[in-house]
């Protein structure tokens, strides 16, 4: 947790039953709209990188994008996208995995790393933590080192991130929702 987590959480919007009946979608949009919040959660993700000798911030099509490529400016790293299937021009490798509704094949270029690059992984949110772990798979394939996986909303009564922890993987959200928040 940040300490603009609760700040942060306040600002979320979240929208019922939707994509489909069940899903309480919790929309990042209104934090985006609002300058104080965004620069408080670029914020939080580079006061905890900052010290952490990371090469390359490597983030999740499409929400992913939105808070990674700022992180990355900031820290003065290599931004590296992981796409859904189909985007990337270059030779690419692929993973294909479960999402809380769906399926999806995520990939990335494979000369995206060096040997050894230290990565933070990031995303909008931690569900199932299917695409977190599918985007791990691939950038230890590709030969970088994952340090932290890094998202602003954690939904922990779903697993993901205890999914991803017992990869071995450290996990670090910027706040957390309860099913019935
Ligand atoms: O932990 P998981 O169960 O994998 O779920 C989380 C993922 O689901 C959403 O992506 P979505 O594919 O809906 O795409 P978008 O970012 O393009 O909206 C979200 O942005 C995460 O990437
Ligand atoms: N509940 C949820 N809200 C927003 N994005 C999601 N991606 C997967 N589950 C989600």
């Amino acid at each position: 947790m940040s300490i603009y987590g609760d700040y942060l959480k306040s600002v979320i919007r979240t929208v019922r039953d939707w994509p489909e009946p069940g899903i309480n979608f919790r929309d990042i949009t209104p934090v985006l709209q609002n300058s104080a919040a965004f620069r408080k959660l670029i914020d939080s993700f580079v006061h905890r990188y900052q010290e952490m000798e990371i090469d390359a911030v490597a983030a999740i099509d499409a929400r992913g994008f939105i808070i990674g490529a700022p992180v990355a400016y900031e820290l003065n790293c290599s931004f590296v996208p992981i796409r859904k299937k189909g985007k990337l021009p270059f030779q690419t490798i692929s993973e294909t995995y479960r999402l809380e509704y769906g399926e999806a094949t995520v990939e990335l270029h494979a000369d995206a790393f060096r040997e050894g690059d230290r990565i933070v992984v990031m995303d909008d949110l931690i569900a199932t933590g299917g695409s977190m772990l599918a985007a791990t798979n691939l950038i230890e394939r590709s030969g970088g080192r994952v340090i932290e996986t890094a998202a602003i909303i954690d939904l922990p009564e779903i697993g993901g991130s205890d999914r991803i922890r017992r990869e071995g993987h450290s996990v670090f959200a910027v706040c957390e929702f309860t099913e019935n928040e």
